[in-house]
């Protein structure tokens, strides 16, 4: 095969979705490149994935891995790109025969946001009033939730932050929970009523990061990609990612982590919730960077011998009657 480096076309087709945020950050990767990599030219190309077309079924319900990914994938495996920019925690922790995770770039603050209606402004996620209906379409945020906050109510949402905002602020809904990344991309940082804790909510695994992803032979790309890789960023998600692909059986399920590195030290802790926000299980392992997905492999073993697995197990067989 010809390599993309030394071939005499030096152009580079990155593969993005067509949304609003997928598009700020595809951009965002291309400028990165370009500036450091001025003799290659670096093209976008746009696709929809599933996850754009259909806007009418609860995410949960689909529940289908690889949603935002799928078509970029097959343009990666057929030639038509060389690699995609992806909101890593929309990348599935099991990547297609031939294709590799290639650069995880530097995350943005990875806490989720609480967004309220203007007659809420006033309130916080812990003062907002019996029944407030809280808009979420994430099994992770609404089990966290439920649990911490049993008195309020909650109602999916689908669409692009624009449609999203527009519902709340039309009243279909008195506050949102968004990814504080996502707003900020957006431009839309004003928005942010509040920004969770982590003892409320424990963000998604790879929020607020961007993944690479590219045909896993490609040793030339991947090597030029290695160029805006964040490494703190990449060993914290690397460890985040192995709880999550270790835990799931391939399905959305509620699983919210946090790490911080402190020198050579990397802590990560993690949560199963169960969907009624009535069982938590949470604990947390530290050990070295370099054993990042060694420790989520090991959380994940701790969580199951607290009753994550029957948590788990609970959601599994509930999606099995379901479909
Ligand atoms: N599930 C949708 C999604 N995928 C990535 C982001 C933006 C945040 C990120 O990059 O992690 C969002 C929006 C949200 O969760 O509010």
């Amino acid at each position: 095969m010809t390599s993309v480096v030394s071939s005499s076309i030096r152009t580079i087709r990155i593969g993005s979705r067509k949304s609003q945020l997928a598009l700020v950050q595809t951009h965002w990767v291309q400028e990165q490149l370009q500036k450091r990599f001025p003799e290659i030219s670096f093209e976008v190309h746009t696709m929809a994935t599933q996850g754009d077309k259909i806007l009418d079924v609860a995410l949960a319900k689909i529940g289908d891995k690889g949603l935002f990914t799928k078509e970029l994938e097959l343009g990666m495996l057929n030639q038509e790109i060389d690699f995609a920019v992806h909101s890593l925690k929309d990348l599935p922790t099991r990547l297609p025969e031939g294709l590799a995770l290639a650069a995880v770039t530097e995350r943005e603050n990875p806490a989720d946001a609480l967004v309220v209606h203007e007659k809420y402004k006033d309130k916080q996620i812990d003062t907002l009033p019996e029944g407030a209906v809280i808009g979420t379409s994430s099994l992770r945020r609404l089990a966290q939730l439920r649990y911490h906050f049993p008195h309020l109510s909650f109602k999916d949402v689908r669409g692009n932050l624009n449609t999203r905002m527009s519902k709340l602020d039309a009243g279909e809904y008195d506050a949102l929970i968004l990814a504080v990344a996502g707003l900020e991309r957006l431009g839309m940082s004003d928005r942010i009523h509040q920004v969770l804790s982590k003892e409320v909510s424990l963000h998604a695994v790879g929020q607020g990061a961007l993944g690479i992803e590219c045909r896993a032979d490609d040793a030339e790309l991947i090597s030029l990609l290695k160029a805006i890789e964040h490494p703190e960023t990449r060993d914290r998600c690397l460890a985040e990612r192995a709880f999550l692909r270790d835990l799931e059986g391939g399905c959305q399920v509620p699983i919210g982590v946090n790490t911080e590195i402190n020198g050579d030290t990397l802590t990560l802790t993690g949560i199963v919730a169960s969907v009624d926000g009535k069982k938590l299980v949470k604990d947390t392992v530290s050990g070295e960077t370099e054993d990042a997905e060694k420790l989520g492999t090991e959380l994940a073993q701790k969580v199951r011998e607290q009753g994550a697995q029957e948590i788990l197990n609970e959601i599994f067989a509930e999606i099995q009657r379901n479909s």
